[in-house]
């Protein structure tokens, strides 16, 4: 188990970081989320070692890891600009860091196949970095990272410079490769959809500090304040200021039609398939509604939402409401 400790990081007199508290069993994956600047990849430099901390302290299974130099924690970290040599091929970027390490040759070369056939790279290996695809490339980060058999994996937005195509292609290897190892995995990202569709858990992160943490499911329908809420879920829940004490959340798929119900003006649609996207104007605002894709529209509509659907959050300070 990964464990932070009341973790602290300044620069300066700020405060990057603050009183950070996260536990990684072995197998699990947590997501760091969080806006630019919140200090996620701070987090996972501290657990690398490639910066101290200021306060508290980080261990693994039971012992001080921060005590221990960044070269000897037997961590693998991941980064979105895949770090490979450009001058040499895919099996000369592999084999470097097992020779540093002072593997024997055969059996650098039988690790280096074996890792090779499971990232599905073996007839790549000739290659350089620039004569494969980013998809590919990034492919080759993760058998680099395999090659170290860590005691744990830091992945930081390894699917950020890869098109939507192929982060999706990439999703379901990333998921088998590293997710199903038995090490503790943290994964840095700013993509709420990546974080929910890989972590077990994701803590997000405001300013330094973790705001909620929880399963994704727990995050969704649970969220612990407005500032999570709008992170969680796209497209991006409506908040609506009830008045000075209550703001009210209410997800785009938990609108429907009702003849009954608040007066609207269909400002645009986006067509998505099997939904549409609807901006409507209401007069408690903007609002976001997903429809079925086939609703025949009007310039005017009326809508509504149960009750049981709300978030409630306090309008001043944001956090939910009990109930
Ligand atoms: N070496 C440094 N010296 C001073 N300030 C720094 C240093 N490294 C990071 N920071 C600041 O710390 C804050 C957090 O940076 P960090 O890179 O951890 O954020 P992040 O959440 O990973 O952002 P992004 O998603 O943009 O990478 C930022 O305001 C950044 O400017």
């Amino acid at each position: 188990m990964l464990h932070l400790n009341g973790l602290g990081k300044r620069f300066g007199d700020q405060w990057i970081l603050r009183d950070l508290n996260l536990q990684v069993r072995e197998g699990e994956c947590v997501a760091l989320l969080g806006p630019s600047g919140c200090g996620k990849s701070t987090a996972l430099r501290l657990i690398a070692g490639l910066e101290r901390q200021d306060e508290g302290s980080i261990e693994l299974d039971g012992a001080r890891l921060d005590t221990i130099p960044a070269e000897r924690r037997r961590i693998a970290m991941v980064f979105q600009s895949y770090a490979l040599f450009p001058h040499l091929s895919v099996r000369e970027n592999l084999n470097l860091g097992l020779k540093i390490r002072g593997v024997a040759p055969a059996q650098r070369q039988q690790r280096i196949n074996s890792v090779l056939d499971t990232v599905r790279l073996r007839e790549m290996a000739v290659r350089r970095p620039q004569q494969l695809s980013g998809g590919q490339r990034q492919r080759v980060a993760l058998a680099r990272a395999l090659l170290r058999d860590p005691r744990v994996y830091l992945l930081d937005e390894p699917m950020s410079n890869l098109d939507a195509q192929l982060r999706d292609e990439l999703r379901p290897e990333l998921r088998q490769l590293i997710l199903q190892g038995s090490q503790p995995v943290v994964y840095v990202t700013h993509d709420q959809q990546e974080a929910m569709a890989l972590a077990n858990r994701i803590a997000v992160l405001k300013g330094g500090c973790i705001e909620q943490i929880g399963t994704p499911e727990e995050l969704y329908k649970t969220p612990a304040s407005c500032f999570v809420a709008s992170f969680i879920g796209r497209p991006q829940i409506n908040l609506l200021n009830i008045d000075q004490q209550l703001t009210i959340g209410i997800r785009p798929e938990d609108l429907h039609f009702d003849p009954e119900g608040m007066p609207c003006r269909l400002i645009s649609r986006e067509w998505q398939g099997a939904s549409q996207l609807l901006l409507l104007d209401s007069p408690r605002g903007a609002l976001r509604m997903l429809c079925s894709g086939d609703a025949a529209l009007g310039e005017s509509l009326s809508v509504s939402w149960p009750t049981r659907a709300e978030h409630r959050f306090d309008a001043s300070c944001g956090r939910r409401l009990a109930g």
